[in-house]
């Protein structure tokens, strides 16, 4: 028996028979369907593998080398063959990251190997993958048609199926555009409810994909998870800045559409249902990142501001508007607590640092410390002024106040569900 893989089959397409090994680099074999346990186990045992990655889905005959004697680990990931995600690629990519390598990956044709092999090479440039294991610099990234030309000087299985071509394709622009080319160290999206003018923001470490969401909609749910699948992104928080009354949160159904994050609300309100309750100067973390929990009541009793790590963004829920701020004439609003939350809190931020509010009502999208200390009409006067105007406000209540509270109270889930 050989003690090196079969190198057969560069450049030669469909014709190459899926039992034989495909070499695509130094790292990566790929192998089809093999007729016995008997031969993948030799093939392995005797190869120059150090792992095997199976992407058979749970409907299709998988073999992998069982037999005790084989040391080489075996991972299983699932790939459903009409059922590929853009989450699903950044998972499988995690697997590929911390594979002991060299590895062979195994499907029923290698379209779905090759696919994934490739995606791992785009993101991966050979410089770097010799220099470490991890991604290497996003400048040297492929550019999507550079992959699929590279995988047409390759042969590799994928190319057959155009589904697949557009996938990897489309993948590679999400990663390699959107996260990659603009901030390296964080990923950052303002979303927009048009409804209740409600501001839902979108955070990520670009390098490890985890991610935290702040005050999504539930009307927007399918648009949020949408665009944590075209990312490829792992949710590992999502939160309120506070109790709305004026729209549900989504966190509680996002519940049951996404697996392995927390909800997170303030421990200040009394009877509230979320995984996590956090209190002033708590810190969340995503990947590499983390948001500091400022507590800034006055709006409502437990409303927070959410401030990143560097101090160049926050995120200040209905505590601060855009040269307003939130009402105080309900659920324990506090109007003389509120001038001190937003000095002492916000105002008290490096100038240039990003303020993002809960709704803006007028169009704007975001402001700075420096522009509110100078233009705020409301919190630029002193407190007893300040106290006086927010007395005087006579704003209509909240159309859904009355259904909307007692449903942030648990995550936006209402009692009839
Ligand atoms: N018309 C809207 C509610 C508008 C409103 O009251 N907004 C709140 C924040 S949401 S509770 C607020 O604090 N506004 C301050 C301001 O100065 O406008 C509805 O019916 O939902």
């Amino acid at each position: 028996m050989s003690t090196q893989p079969v190198v057969c089959c560069e450049g030669e397409g469909s014709d190459v028979p899926t039992h034989c090994p495909t070499t695509v680099t130094k790292d990566f074999d790929l192998i089809g369907a093999v007729e016995t346990q008997e031969k993948l186990h030799d093939l392995v045992v005797n190869g120059k593998y150090r792992s095997v990655i199976n992407l058979c889905g749970p409907a299709e005959v998988c073999r992998l080398p069982t037999d005790k004697k084989c040391k080489v680990p075996c991972v299983q990931a699932h790939v459903d063959k009409g059922k590929l995600s853009y989450a699903l690629a950044a998972r499988l990519l995690a697997t590929l990251e911390s594979a002991p390598l060299p590895t062979l990956i195994q499907c029923q044709s290698k379209w779905r190997a090759s696919s994934v092999a490739m995606l791992h090479i785009a993101t991966h440039p050979p410089d770097a993958a010799e220099q470490h294991h991890g991604p290497g610099s996003r400048d040297q990234w492929m550019a999507p048609d550079e992959a699929i030309e590279w995988a047409k000087e390759k042969g590799l299985p994928f190319l057959e199926n155009q589904i697949l071509v557009d996938w990897v394709k489309n993948f590679l622009v999400a990663r390699c555009q959107n996260l990659a080319r603009e901030d390296p160290n964080l990923f950052f999206r303002q979303l927009f409810d048009r409804e209740s003018c409600t501001y839902t923001y979108l955070l990520a470490d670009p390098k490890t994909r985890d991610a935290v969401l702040i005050d999504p909609v539930l009307e927007c749910l399918d648009r949020d998870l949408e665009m944590i699948d075209e990312y490829g992104l792992v949710l590992k928080y999502a939160m309120n800045t506070h109790c709305h009354a004026d729209h549900i949160t989504s966190t509680g159904m996002m519940k049951t559409k996404l697996d392995g994050f927390c909800s997170v609300l303030s421990a200040t309100y009394e009877g509230a249902k979320a995984d996590v309750k956090v209190k002033h100067g708590d810190c969340i973390y995503f990947g590499d990142r983390f948001v500091e929990v400022r507590a800034t009541p006055g709006h409502t009793g437990g409303c927070l501001t959410f401030v990143l790590d560097d101090h160049s963004m926050a995120f200040t829920g209905d505590a601060l508007l855009i040269r307003g701020c939130g009402r105080t004439d309900f659920q324990s609003g506090d109007a003389a607590l509120l001038y001190k939350s937003v000095w002492g809190q916000i105002f008290s931020l490096p100038a240039h640092c990003r303020l993002y509010p809960g709704h803006d009502y007028k169009g704007r999208q975001v402001t700075t410390v420096w522009e509110e200390r100078l233009h705020n009409t409301r919190l630029i006067k002193g407190e007893d002024e300040f106290v006086n105007i927010m007395k005087n406000l006579n704003l209509p209540k909240p159309a859904r106040i009355d259904v909307a509270v007692p449903a942030n109270m648990k995550c936006g889930v209402q009692d009839d569900e």
